[in-house]
């Protein structure tokens, strides 16, 4: 007979979000189980967030000391690539997750290795990969948190042939000397820098809308793209990729574009967006469809669930593909299962994104457009960072748009993006000027300090104001 036990809550999928969720219901004195398949930490920690940074920074740090003439002569070499390499497999945790399982331990939750399935109402069955299983149940919640993983574009051969995901080129153990790279999006531009700062003499992203992130400003993608030009990058911006052709997998790669042009590379990074992990965990028993990301109200609870013990949170519930933002959900999931009665809200309002390139690209809330698409009376103001103190401290060729969205109607901010050094860290005093509805007039009062780059904020409300 199968092991069978019985918590509070279940949460399905032991990521980032998922180990949150567990730990928050915890706090609040609930029972849970966290499911994992894989490696608890999830995506972010092995495959993600943590070893794509790992990878970007010391080119990022080279060029930071290039800028400064006083320091550029000392910079006489390149990146040590094995060096770089290695302190990426740390910041990846050698791929082991102990240390993230001894934490679940620490705060009392428990762990069932394997992979889970739904079984109906509150039941999930765990197959332990061993032949046994273990059969749960929840008494108040299932949390489904089993995130997304790489889409797969429908091109002719892409199937077909070996390519690299983002597991791929995270975990990289070489740097190809051609690289291709199919998207222009946050993975596309990250992994595009650091290849090219790792050594790759080739990199070609081929992006088929009409610019880089083009869910960000537009002005954001254009700058981008100049910087990446300067640096060796060949960014194809309203490509249309209509075969993928490789012989073997050693064997370079061929892209044949819809204008009849052959891009040859040595690998082909395919990073066309995500798909959430809901194929296989069960769905159809208890009505809803496979393979889709689970909708969820601002409770996040899964919609068309009689009774609402179904959560999901994370990527897989497709409202913020973020960690920080599936962490956000996991608190608050912890929180709604309590019987606390708090909301998702910021997810749809105020979802701070960073893109860790070079020039760094920092946005929050809305853009322009869609401020208009939401009947926003908006005003926009921008200031150049380069020409703020502490830009030009940071060296030469400094430069990046910086703009806030305004609600011209509430006189408050609604969106804001900065381009430049630093522009992750100078992104949450949007973030809270947004979550806050600070008013303009207020935020005058808000001293930056001279000279941080923070400065620019000063520069942006004067512009508001027409001074400058
Ligand atoms: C290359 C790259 C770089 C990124 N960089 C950043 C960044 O810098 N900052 C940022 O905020 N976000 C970044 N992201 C996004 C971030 O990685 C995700 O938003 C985050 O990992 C989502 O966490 P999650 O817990 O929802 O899902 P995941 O991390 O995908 O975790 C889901 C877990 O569920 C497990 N699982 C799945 N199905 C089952 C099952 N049936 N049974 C048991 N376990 C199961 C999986 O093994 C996995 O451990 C990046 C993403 C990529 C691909
Ligand atoms: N710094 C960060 O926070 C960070 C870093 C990496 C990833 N992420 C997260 O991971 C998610 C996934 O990243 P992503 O880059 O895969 O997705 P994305 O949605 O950011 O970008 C995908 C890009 O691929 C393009 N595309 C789609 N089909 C194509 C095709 N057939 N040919 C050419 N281009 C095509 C799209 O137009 C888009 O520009 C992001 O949404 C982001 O939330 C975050």
């Amino acid at each position: 007979m199968a092991d069978q036990r019985q918590y509070d809550v279940i949460v399905i999928g032991g990521g980032s979000t998922g180990e949150n969720a567990a730990g928050y219901a915890r706090e609040n004195g609930l029972t849970a189980v966290v499911v994992e398949s894989e490696l608890i930490g999830g995506e972010c920690s092995y495959w993600a967030c943590m070893p794509s940074k790992a990878l970007l920074r010391p080119g990022e740090v080279l060029e930071a000391a290039r800028r400064v003439p006083a320091a550029a002569p000392a910079v006489t070499g390149s990146v040590d690539v094995d060096k770089a390499l290695r302190s990426r497999d740390k910041f990846a945790s050698d791929w082991n997750d102990e240390g993230q399982a001894q934490w679940l331990a620490s705060v009392d939750v428990d762990v069932v290795r394997g992979t889970g399935r739904l079984t109906g109402e509150r039941t999930v069955e765990v197959d332990t990969g061993d032949g046994e299983s273990v059969m749960l149940t929840a008494r108040k919640a299932v949390v489904v948190a089993t995130g997304s993983s790489a889409a797969v574009p429908p091109i002719e051969g892409m199937r077909d042939i070996a390519t690299w995901d983002n597991r791929d080129v995270t975990a990289a153990k070489q740097i190809p000397r051609r690289l291709l790279i199919l998207g222009g999006g946050v993975i596309g531009v990250e992994m595009a820098q650091a290849f090219r700062r790792l050594g790759a003499e080739e990199v070609t992203i081929i992006e088929m809308t009409d610019r880089l992130l083009a869910n960000e400003e537009p002005f954001v993608g254009e700058e981008l793209a100049q910087a990446f030009e300067n640096e060796g990058i060949r960014v194809l911006t309203g490509a249309k990729a209509t075969s993928a052709a490789r012989e073997s997998a050693d064997a370079p790669v061929t892209i044949t574009l819809d204008d009849g042009r052959e891009l040859v590379g040595d690998e082909i990074v395919v990073a066309v967006g995500r798909k959430p992990r809901t194929d296989d965990i069960g769905l159809d028993t208890i009505g809803l469809e496979p393979g889709r990301y689970l909708d969820v109200d601002d409770h996040l609870r899964v919609k068309g669930i009689d009774s609402g013990w179904l959560y999901a949170a994370g990527d897989v519930n497709g409202r913020a593909l973020l960690t920080h933002q599936g962490k956000y959900q996991a608190r608050l999931v912890g929180d709604i299962i309590a019987g606390r009665d708090v909301q998702a809200w910021a997810d749809s309002r105020a979802v701070p994104r960073v893109v860790f390139t070079d020039p760094q690209i920092a946005a929050v809330g809305k853009t322009e457009q869609q401020a208009r698409d939401a009947g926003i009376d908006v005003r926009t103001v921008r200031h150049d960072i380069g020409s703020i103190a502490a830009g030009a401290l940071h060296g030469k060729g400094i430069s990046g748009t910086t703009q806030l969205v305004i609600d011209q109607s509430r006189r408050i901010i609604v969106g804001a993006t900065f381009v430049g050094p630093g522009a992750g860290e100078v992104l949450h005093a949007a973030t809270i000027a947004i979550v806050g509805e600070v008013p303009m007039d207020t935020l005058w009062h808000a001293v930056p300090a001279f000279p941080t780059l923070s400065e620019v904020w000063l520069r942006l409300l004067e512009a508001d104001r027409g001074l400058g």
